[in-house]
Formats: C-alpha cells, structure tokens, sequence
C-alpha cells in the first residue's frame, strides 16, 4: 500500500487556479467527459511505453498487457481509472498536473478571459480541459504514479483548490492509477451501466482494453472488457459509424469539433498503408504558430510511433489530422530515421494526392466547400508556392472574392468570364475585399466590367508572384502601371468620356509640372487609363513591390519608408486635373500654380490607400489655404 513521506505543498500555476475555480464551480453539463478524458490520456500513456520498450524491452517486465482498468467502490464513494503505461516522475507530476502545459487548455483559459459570460460552460465543449476535468466531479483527486523504469512512485493529491502535494509513495507496478472521491452529486459514476455507457459512446475506439472491474453478488471479481479494443483504423469502415469516427478525431486530433471531412483507405502496392485523416471544422488554436507543426500520428503495425514524423504531410496540410499506420517501415525505426526516409516520403505524395483529390470532390459543393475554404484557404494557398509539383491542383482548389461578384469564385470562373481583349487574370492585394472593390485603382476595370481577384490574406502577396500563368493566361495586379487594360474593348458608354478629356500636351506639361514638385516622393506621374471618377492614384511600377506587400513590411519593421518608387496616375478627364493641365501648361509660373494642388493629390491618393500624408501639418496647413482660396 501507500506509504507517505516527503510531502511537499506546491501552488498551482495562476492559470490553473483561475480554470479549476470554473471547472468546479460552474460547470455542471456534460459532466460525463472527465471519463473519456482519463481514458484518452491513459491510453496515450500505454502508446508512450509500447514505444519507449521497442528498445529498451526491460521497461516491460512483468507489467503484461496493456489495459485500462476501472474500478467502483461505493462504499468509499471513489472511481479509480488505471493504466500500465509510461507513468509519471514526481517532475511530471508537478509540471503536468500542476501548470498548463498543453496549449488546448491555454487556449480556453484564454478564451474564457475573453468571454463575457464568465464560467461559459459550452466553451469545454471546444477546448477540453484534460485531466482538469475531473475536478468536476470529484472533491479530491488523487493520483499514483510510477514512471517505466524508475523504482520510486509518488502520490498527487488535491481538492482542486489553489495547491496540490506530492509526497513518495509506494506505488508497486509501472503505471498511475487516478482515484477519485465523488462529490456527493457525481454517485452516478458509481453505476455500472453508466459507465458502459459513457465508455461506449466516448472510448469504444480506443485500441486498448478498459476493464471494468467489479465483483459478483458473492463477491467474487470478475473482469469486464467494455471497449471495442480493437484499432479503429483496423475495422472496415461499414462497419464504422459517423460517432465512432468523430470520437476518434475527438481523441486523435485532441479536438472537439465536428470533422468536416473523414478520409479513411487502405493503400496497397509498392507500399502499403491505412489512413484515417480527418479536416477540422474549426481553426485549430495552433494553425499559425511559427513551427507550422503537422499534426498527423505515425504508427507501425498498430504500433505509436511519433506525432510529430517530419515529412508525413507537407506544413500547408497541417491541418489535417488523424494517423496513419505501415507495416512497411522497421518497427524499431527511431526518430532520426524518420528524417527524409523515402517509405514516408512516398506516404506523403499518396496522402496528398488523396487529400487534395478528396477537396476537388467536395470542391463541387460549392456552399460546402465555402465552409472549409473560410477556415483553412489562407494555409492551404501556402502550397501554390511551397509544393512545386502539385501547383496547378492547389491553385484549383484556391477560392478568391472578386470585385464583380459575391460570393468565392476560382481561377477557372474568373477566365471563363474574360473579356473581349483582355488577356491577363487580373488581381489586387490589400487588407480589406470591401475597401479594395471601390478603391481608384479598380475604377477602369469597373467601367469596363473587367473581374479582379481581390486578394486580402498576407500570404497571397507571396504565392501570387511565384504563379506566372494560369490557363496560359498571366496573372497581373491590377495596381500595376502595366496593367494594360486598355486593351480591353470599351463599353460604348466610355466613348463620350473619352471625348471630354483635356488635351495631351496640357496632360503631359502638367505631369511634368507634378514631377518636378514632388521629386522623389513619387518615381513618375502619367496620364492614366485606369481613372474615371478620381482624380488621381497610386500605382506600382510593373515588376516593383506591391503597395499592399510595402505596406505590410513596414508594419513588420522592414522595408523602404511611404511613397517609394510609385508612380502617381493622373485622371484626363476629371475636372480638377483639367483646370490644372490648363494652368500648367500655361507656361511661366505654371509650376508653382500647381505645387500645393500637387501636393495635396499626393497625400489624397496616400489617403486612399490607408496611408497617412507624409507631413501631416503641411497637409493641413495646404488644405486650409485652398479652402480660403474657394471662399
Ligand atoms: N495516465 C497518465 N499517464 C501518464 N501521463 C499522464 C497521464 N495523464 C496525464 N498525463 C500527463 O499529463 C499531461 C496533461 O494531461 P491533460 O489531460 O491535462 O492534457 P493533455 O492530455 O496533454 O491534453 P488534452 O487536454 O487535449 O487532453 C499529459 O500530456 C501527460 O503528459
């Protein structure tokens, strides 16, 4: 038995404090998880040793199968959930069940900081609170543990308060065994058949046994096996139902969400394998964290082998969760191995294919496949630059706003709907579709109904120039000087338009005019093609950073200050840019007549790219000088 010594008082990390404080106090619904919980993490433990005794078999000895063991005693009001795993030290202790190291359960403490419904019970439901959970049912949880290999076991005790102990203890196998005392209000799982029950319906896919143990009416023992036991992945998938599958995700994927896609097969050939990858219906909390870590589990004849196996799936699929399992790779294969092994690079190109094969499929309901785009496009776009091989599939299954419709179109409607002359795919980078669609750069475009791709994610302004074509056609940002959309045949409307242009020389003495007053601040100023209502825009010049990707780097502390390198269009046929060509062109003195005007164009058209003027008190001192001069 348990012999004491040693007792140390720790305090829980602030976090945990805060989390146990809900758990306790204000969660009361779907109490029944805290068992799925416990079963998973003992079932992680017992992957965990298979694993660490591939080498080092010793760590074994005489612990026998693995199971998970459950135990009533309602006499002592207590449920014990045991396993033969890996165990913990007495820094495991402290450090798992004492901070929060998983990031899940980071995640909801952050997320409950920021709901407004203090204890919102619905948000365990997405996050999971892992062995937290079980404060929700007990008033003390204690906790016996022995780490494989090591001869020394330690005991965790807490009431879920502000601390918790840990003291020696004699723990007399390989393993941790959770006990724990039932609130007066939680004596249903003391019930047997609640216990299958939940077992059943949480548990039923873990692929070791959880025994129940029980004893007869003469009070003999008797062993009760109340999983399926067997791999999931292993079964044939009629004989899988769609709960079965979403509680594996649930345990596999650590999720809590619906899967909005399921991809189970069998690969046989050359190479033989099983997958059972699951797409989240929800943005995991981790999708954009630096490592761009992917998430799928590695397994050798059913045996675990890592979660984290370089090249299994390429970092723009992490998302996708769920495991796979070969035969076809030594089962003693350490992790180094793994490192550019071809058996896994071949897995890779076959999960792929079928991933992104599956995608097209479901690509076909667009409303359906819109849900999915919304919460995974900006990663998977990362593949039209990172994965060379499969760039014209990628960019197939990549969805974009237009500024001619609603909704998301690809690549393939916006060629389909070319006009008459055009001959580029035409783009524009920013932050916000709404403010792109009316911004002065598109207003040729929208006069002559020509589609643009309004393209708001940062990494669009990386893929875009790393795609020459599409369909033979060139991909062109629209903010480019080179544009060329006067190529496109006019609407007959434009044709008056066109007429009540001021004359080219003036065009040309004003630009001259503008050029000379704004030096450096812009690299040319030109008539344009492109305006119809304003008087005036910013453009690149074709080959030269985007505005938008300019703009982006500055905020990151990188890149040339505003203004660089644009080229300032101006509009012939609007009545400002009119009156000016006349005064500029009306020789001595013309310059000056329009330095101020010019200056305040340059600040208007930085204005309407979300920039601030350059000098903001001569931007104002200017503007009250010109609405003097109007009154
Ligand atoms: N039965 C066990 N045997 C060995 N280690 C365990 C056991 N139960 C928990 N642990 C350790 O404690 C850690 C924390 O467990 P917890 O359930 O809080 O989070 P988690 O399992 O990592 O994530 P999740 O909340 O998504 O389930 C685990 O990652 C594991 O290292």
């Amino acid at each position: 038995m348990t012999e004491q010594k040693t007792e140390e008082r720790l305090s829980f990390q602030a976090e945990v404090t805060k989390l146990l404080d809900i758990v306790v106090h204000s969660l009361y619904s779907d109490r029944q998880i805290f068992l799925r919980e416990l079963i998973s993490n003992a079932s992680d433990a017992c992957d965990k040793l298979r694993y660490e005794a591939l080498t080092q078999p010793a760590l074994r000895d005489g612990l026998g199968e693995f199971r998970i063991t459950l135990r009533i005693d309602a006499e002592a009001r207590t449920l014990e959930v045991a396993d033969n795993g890996i165990g913990m030290t007495r820094d495991d202790l402290v450090h798992n069940l004492g901070t929060i190291a998983h990031s899940g359960t980071q995640e909801f403490v952050r997320a409950l900081a920021a709901s407004d419904k203090k204890g919102d019970a619905t948000l365990i439901g997405q996050f999971g609170v892992g062995f937290y959970s079980s404060f929700m049912v007990s008033e003390r949880v204690d906790v016996f543990s022995r780490r494989a290999g090591d001869a020394q076991g330690w005991h965790w005790q807490s009431d879920g308060g502000g601390d918790f102990t840990v003291a020696e203890a004699e723990v007399p196998s390989t393993g941790t065994r959770i006990v724990l005392h039932l609130r007066e209000d939680a004596k249903e799982f003391l019930e047997t058949y609640r216990l299958r029950s939940i077992v059943k319906t949480y548990s039923d896919h873990i692929a070791i046994p959880v025994v129940l143990l029980d004893t007869d009416k003469d009070g003999n023992p008797q062993e009760e096996t109340i999983n399926e036991a067997s791999a999931l992945w292993t079964r044939p998938r009629s004989e899988i139902t769609e709960e079965q599958y979403t509680e594996f995700y649930h345990h596999v994927g650590h999720a809590f969400d619906e899967p909005w896609h399921t991809l189970h097969f069998k690969a046989e050939g050359a190479i033989e394998y099983t997958g059972l990858l699951f797409i989240p219906s929800t943005k995991p909390f981790d999708l954009f964290q630096p490592d761009r870590k992917t998430h799928v589990k590695l397994y050798v004849n059913r045996v675990f082998i890592t979660d984290d196996a370089p090249d299994l799936l390429p970092a723009y699929l992490r998302f996708v969760r769920g495991i796979v399992d070969s035969a076809d790779l030594p089962l003693n294969v350490s992790r180094e191995m793994l490192q550019h092994n071809p058996v896994l690079k071949k897995i890779q190109g076959g999960l792929v294919k079928r991933l992104l094969g599956d995608l097209k499929k479901r690509a076909e309901a667009a409303d359906e496949y819109a849900a999915f785009w919304e919460v995974f496009g900006s990663v998977l776009k990362e593949g039209i630059y990172e994965d060379f091989e499969r760039r014209t599939d990628v960019l197939e299954l990549a969805r974009f706003r237009s500024s001619t419709t609603d909704g998301w179109v690809s690549l393939a409607d916006v060629v389909a709907r070319m006009k008459t002359g055009q001959e580029a795919i035409y783009y524009i980078t920013g932050d916000d579709p709404e403010y792109l669609k009316r911004s002065p750069q598109l207003e040729g475009f929208r006069a002559k109904g020509v589609e643009v791709l309004l393209l708001t994610d940062p990494v669009d302004e990386f893929w875009i120039n790393s795609v020459p074509t599409y369909q033979d056609k060139p991909l062109k940002s629209a903010a480019s000087s080179a544009a060329g959309l006067d190529q496109v045949a006019d609407p007959e409307t434009r044709d008056e338009a066109d007429a009540d242009k001021a004359p080219e020389d003036q065009i040309e003495a004003l630009a001259k005019a503008l050029k000379d007053t704004l030096g450096d601040a812009v690299k040319a100023v030109r008539a344009s093609t492109r305006l119809t209502e304003s008087p005036v825009c910013l453009v690149a010049e074709e080959g030269d950073m985007s505005l938008h990707l300019e703009r982006m780097l500055k905020q990151a502390g990188q890149g040339a200050g505003p203004g660089a390198g644009r080229v300032m269009e101006i509009n012939p046929g609007h009545p400002l840019i009119k009156g000016m060509a006349g005064k500029a062109a009306a020789g001595e003195g013309g310059a000056e007549a329009v330095a101020d005007m010019g200056q305040l164009l340059l600040d208007q058209a930085r204005i309407m790219e979300g920039e601030p003027p350059a000098d903001p008190v001569a931007f104002a001192r200017r503007m009250s000088a010109v609405m003097v001069g109007a009154l």
